[in-house]
């Protein structure tokens, strides 16, 4: 895909994505190093980590991984740490990291529920809390991009992360005011179907049906998030804050489901 920004618009900045060992968190890191930036890649799976770290740096990119479990406040305040230590700054943190599963809500088990909102809601909460304390620190500004998912029509088979992520969307508003006089933009971007590996584990013929829905009958690409992200990273969306961005061909208003 094209890339429509200028090479060095992100000279000098360092930017942080959870979750981007693989898949939309990948592609953010790579569209970030492409246009200059320095990227730390945090995640659990150190394998996958390493991997994605050296197919960056073969790209040419200044690449660092470091581990991160995002559930854990200890483990988010020991990645932080490590950065601080090594003389690294953020600029720009992207939570990507995220997931759930599929299931009817009548058959969610008071711990699987809690794991998806421990995920993605508390998880994102601790990062980003995490980042305004760096950002602190070093008094200067910083840009957060909440990854979350489309679930503005109610999300059927995942009430989970529908609520969670309903959550984040509510937590950027918030945050985007209580951190406006550290500088700190505050903004979401809510994908719709995105191919990755990751889309494997949903029933493909409700995915299809839910595509068949769209006003842009297609999945979308994660080199289309990655670039949003940019967009709202960049000095062109200075004005922009406390917002999410629907990303998803349409689905926050024909809706689509995993659940058939
Ligand atoms: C139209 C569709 C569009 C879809 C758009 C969205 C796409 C994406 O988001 S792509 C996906 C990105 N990646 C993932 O989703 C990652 C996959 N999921 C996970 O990593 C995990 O499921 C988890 C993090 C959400 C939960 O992990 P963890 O807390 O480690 O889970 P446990 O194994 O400890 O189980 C806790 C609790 O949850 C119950 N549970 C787990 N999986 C399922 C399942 N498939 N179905 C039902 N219940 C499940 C599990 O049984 C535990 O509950 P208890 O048994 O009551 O203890
Ligand atoms: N693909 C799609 O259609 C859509 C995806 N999304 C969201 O976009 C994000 C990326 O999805 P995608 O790339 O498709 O899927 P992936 O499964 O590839 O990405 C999820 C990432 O999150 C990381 N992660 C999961 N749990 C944790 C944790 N506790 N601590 C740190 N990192 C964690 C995973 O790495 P590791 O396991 O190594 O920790 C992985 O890199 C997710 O939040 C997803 O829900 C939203 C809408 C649509």
């Amino acid at each position: 895909m094209e890339n429509i920004f200028r090479s060095d618009l992100f000279a000098g900045k360092t930017v942080l994505v959870t979750g981007g060992g693989s898949g939309i968190g990948l592609a953010i890191a790579r569209n970030f190093g492409t246009l200059g930036a320095r990227v730390v890649i945090a995640a659990r799976d150190q394998e996958r980590l390493i991997e994605a770290g050296q197919s960056l740096r073969e790209a040419g990119i200044d690449a660092i991984e470091l581990a991160v479990n995002i559930r854990d406040n200890d483990s988010v305040a020991d990645l932080i740490e490590q950065l601080e230590l090594q003389g690294i700054g953020i600029d720009v943190l992207v939570n990507n990291a995220g997931g759930q599963f599929a299931a009817p809500a009548l058959d969610l088990s008071a711990n699987g529920f809690r794991s998806v909102v421990d995920l993605n809601l508390t998880g994102t909460f601790l990062m980003c809390q995490a980042f305004a304390r760096h950002c602190m620190n070093r008094k200067l500004p910083g840009c957060i991009i909440n990854i979350v998912l489309c679930q503005a029509n109610g999300l059927p088979g995942m009430a989970h992360a529908g609520a969670a992520r309903e959550g984040v969307v509510n937590l950027t508003r918030t945050l985007a005011w209580e951190w406006s006089n550290l500088g700190i933009r505050v903004n979401a971007v809510a994908p719709g179907t995105i191919k990755t590996e990751a889309l494997d584990q949903y029933d493909p013929v409700a995915l299809q049906e839910g595509i068949d829905k769209l006003l842009i009958k297609r999945m979308g690409l994660p080199e289309e998030v990655a670039q949003s992200v940019a967009y709202l990273a960049s000095p062109a969306a200075g004005f922009i804050t406390g917002t999410c961005l629907a990303l998803d061909g349409g689905e926050h208003l024909t809706g689509a489901s995993p659940q058939r």
